[in-house]
């Protein structure tokens, strides 16, 4: 990546909300906005400027994190063994770098080591666990965060090629796949879903994660997901000694398994394979983004290990991204919740990847700028993973020689007020709060899924209340009456009398939802969380002032300082009136806030008998600080089995290191457990 400049903390603040809120779109919503690389670019950024200032990294930054928050639909289920990631590469240089640290990191002479490896596709899917006791399916789960994911046994016995016995088996079994769409089944889902007007799948790797997570095991089958089964978590009792052996086991078994898995001797020939299946990968029946490669032998598996999120001894080696040449037709504006102006480009449609593209985002006047892009301009367009597409560069030799500049509009596109960018902020904004388009964000921001979750009330509804002067924000939906909405379009009396129930019940939603639904910058839905458990009730949040606000675990001086001011703004006092008025009014959070750790700060690291969030939770709970790396600051670091590197780094710095008992001690002398 290319040499950037220190990012200022607003800066990281920005990031860090558009990491998260990718996390969410990706992990949660199986929706993502922009292509994995790109997303894999914002996280190297962000990891960049915490290792920069370790104390900005706190426990809620995203780059601390693996996976998304586990969903509260399903229950949840913690892995015997843990379900990690994967480190990439990308070309065959790296591919050797890889080799070389593998032989390093077991003792041998990275010019003389040769290794057999089982090289894989990297299928595009959710990844599973399947818990087996004594031969017979226990259960089966979600990856989630690696530690703790989903139970979805029902969902996942919708897909052929899972046994749920296993005769003369003793003992503990974890058998591990990928759930997938086959691409067939992709492109049959959305044709229908086009004709019925339904949304469509962005890409298959959302359909799947999408239909796993149905609470109606039904509607999964009705999906028609398939699954691919590659390795073993504790394994009592199976006799394999390879990776290769690991597969024909579980082919013998009666799991799916992989046509396209071949062990090879030498990285060479993985290499060979891998460039063969990269010139096939068009014909094949799933998406895959890469190969795996990985060590054949289990013995040097174990001595070569793993990383806090990675094995050692495992790669995928991504395929290149597929980009195509189209011309650009026309840019339009978008505004936001916050009247942040997007614009957008209108691409004469193109072939990418299976599907169509004609629309990329262009974020802001710089990025057009950036790029010098011209109406009539011919432009190259990647995509990968399927998702939204980005204009990479202009071609410059099929300008056509009288294509204008783009001129960044000066006035709102909907409501025509000056539109204001200041120094510093590649952002431009329009600053009327009445403008239409921001009513509308925000409304629809307001009654979302991960704000008041009011279901019923949706982007038509929200556009023909506007339009009729009935609402002008959120909390003008709670003065709508039967008559009022059965009136409507499209609407009749049952529509409008389960809307209204929807709205009742969205008056005693959480604390958080309430904080997250006026739509703060910054303030989501992690951060809302935060501040629901310190102050408990949102008139005591209104009331506090930036010190109190910035003391939150978590939070810092900026949140606090914009938090305020927004909370202090007239119109937000006045929504904030009249919501309580229309009697939304959350239920008071029972946790109140201990003292006792308040002042220390704690880094948790390796492998503990409760996840970390139980920690986190328990010492947050307490006034204690946990953020993600060990610096001078740090107070004790909570250390389990295979702790690494923040171990070492604490032994450099001298900081006090704890057990799970060490911290069950320290919590008794504070008096938070009984002694
Ligand atoms: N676009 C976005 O907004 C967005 C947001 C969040 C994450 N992401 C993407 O999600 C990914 C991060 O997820 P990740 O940590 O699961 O990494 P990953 O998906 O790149 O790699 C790890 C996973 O590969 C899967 N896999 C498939 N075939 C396999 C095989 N044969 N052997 C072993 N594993 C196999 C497993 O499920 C494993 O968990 C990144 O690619 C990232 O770009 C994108
Ligand atoms: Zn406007």
């Amino acid at each position: 990546m290319s040499t950037e400049s220190p990012l200022t903390h607003a800066e990281y603040l920005d990031l860090r909300d558009e990491v998260e809120r990718h996390n969410r779109a990706y992990h949660e919503q199986d929706d993502p906005e922009i292509p994995d690389d790109q997303y894999d670019a914002l996280v190297h950024r962000l990891r960049a400027a915490e290792a920069e200032h370790p104390e900005w990294a706190d426990g809620l930054s995203p780059a601390q994190q693996v996976g998304g928050a586990v969903s509260t639909a399903f229950e949840s289920v913690d892995h015997p063994t843990p379900m990690t990631s994967l480190d990439n590469a990308f070309g065959d240089d790296e591919m050797y770098g890889w080799q070389e640290r593998l032989a390093r990191s077991m003792n041998m002479d990275p010019e003389t080591a040769e290794f057999r490896y089982t090289t894989e596709l990297k299928i595009d899917g959710l990844s599973v666990n399947l818990y087996y006791r004594d031969g017979e399916l226990q259960w089966a789960a979600t990856r989630g965060n690696g530690r703790t994911g989903e139970k979805v046994t029902a969902q996942v016995l919708t897909v052929p090629g899972i046994p749920q016995q296993l005769p003369g088996l003793r003992g503990e079994l974890e058998v591990r796949g990928e759930v997938y769409l086959a691409r067939e089944d992709f492109a049959a889902y959305n044709a229908r879903a086009e004709e019925l007007g339904e949304p469509l799948l962005k890409n298959p790797r959302n359909g799947a994660a999408g239909a796993l997570r149905q609470k109606d095991p039904e509607v999964t089958r009705r999906r028609g997901l398939k699954a691919i089964f590659y390795s073993l978590g504790k394994r009592d009792g199976v006799p394999a000694r390879t990776q290769g052996e690991v597969l024909d086991w579980l082919a013998a078994q009666g799991f799916a398994t992989s046509p396209y898995s071949r062990t090879l001797d030498g990285l060479e020939a993985a290499l060979a394979y891998h460039a063969a299946l990269t010139a096939s990968r068009a014909d094949l029946p799933f998406d895959a983004d890469g190969t795996v490669i990985k060590l054949d032998a289990l013995a040097l598996q174990g001595e070569a290990g793993f990383t806090s999120r990675a094995p050692r001894w495992a790669i995928a080696y991504k395929f290149p991204v597929e980009e195509a040449e189209t011309v650009l037709e026309e840019i339009s504006v978008g505004v936001g919740r916050t009247g942040k102006i997007t614009p957008l480009a209108h691409l004469a449609p193109r072939l990418i990847e299976g599907s169509t593209v004609s629309r990329a985002t262009l974020h802001n006047e710089d990025f057009v700028r950036d790029l010098d892009l011209r109406l009539g301009d011919t432009v190259v367009v990647r995509k990968s993973g399927g998702v939204i597409p980005q204009i990479m560069r202009v071609i410059p030799e099929r300008r056509p020689a009288d294509a204008q500049p783009y001129v960044f509009p000066t006035e709102c596109p909907q409501c025509a007020h000056a539109l204001v960018r200041t120094e510093g902020d590649a952002n431009t904004y329009c600053p009327n709060p009445a403008c239409p388009a921001q009513q509308f964000e925000r409304i629809s921001y307001f009654v979302s899924r991960e704000a008041m979750d009011i279901r019923g009330v949706g982007e038509q509804l929200i556009r023909q209340l506007l339009a009729q002067e009935l609402v002008r924000d959120a909390a003008d939906l709670y003065t709508l009456s039967a008559e009022t909405l059965a009136g409507l379009e499209r609407s009749g009396d049952k529509k409008a009398a389960n809307i209204l129930v929807q709205l009742e019940a969205s008056k005693t939603r959480p604390l958080w939802r309430v904080i997250n639904a006026l739509g703060i910058q910054h303030v989501g839905a992690r951060v809302s969380q935060a501040l629901a458990a310190q102050f408990g009730m949102l008139d005591h949040l209104v009331a506090a002032d930036e010190a109190a606000v910035a003391a939150v675990p978590g939070l810092g001086p900026v949140i606090a300082r914009n938090l305020v001011a927004a909370l202090q703004d007239e119109a937000m006092r006045d929504l904030l009136r009249r919501l309580e008025e229309a009697g939304v009014q959350p239920p008071q959070e029972q946790q109140q806030r201990g003292t006792a750790l308040s002042g220390l700060s704690f880094v948790i690291t390796g492998t503990l008998s409760q996840p970390r969030d139980h920690y986190r939770a328990l010492l947050e709970s307490q006034g204690a600080r946990v953020t993600g790396s060990v610096t001078k600051k740090t107070s004790f670091l909570l250390a389990g089995e295979d702790a690494g590197s923040k171990l070492e780094k604490a032994q450099q710095l001298g900081t006090a290191v704890l057990d799970e008992h060490g911290l069950a001690a320290l919590l008794t002398e504070h008096g938070v457990l009984a002694g």
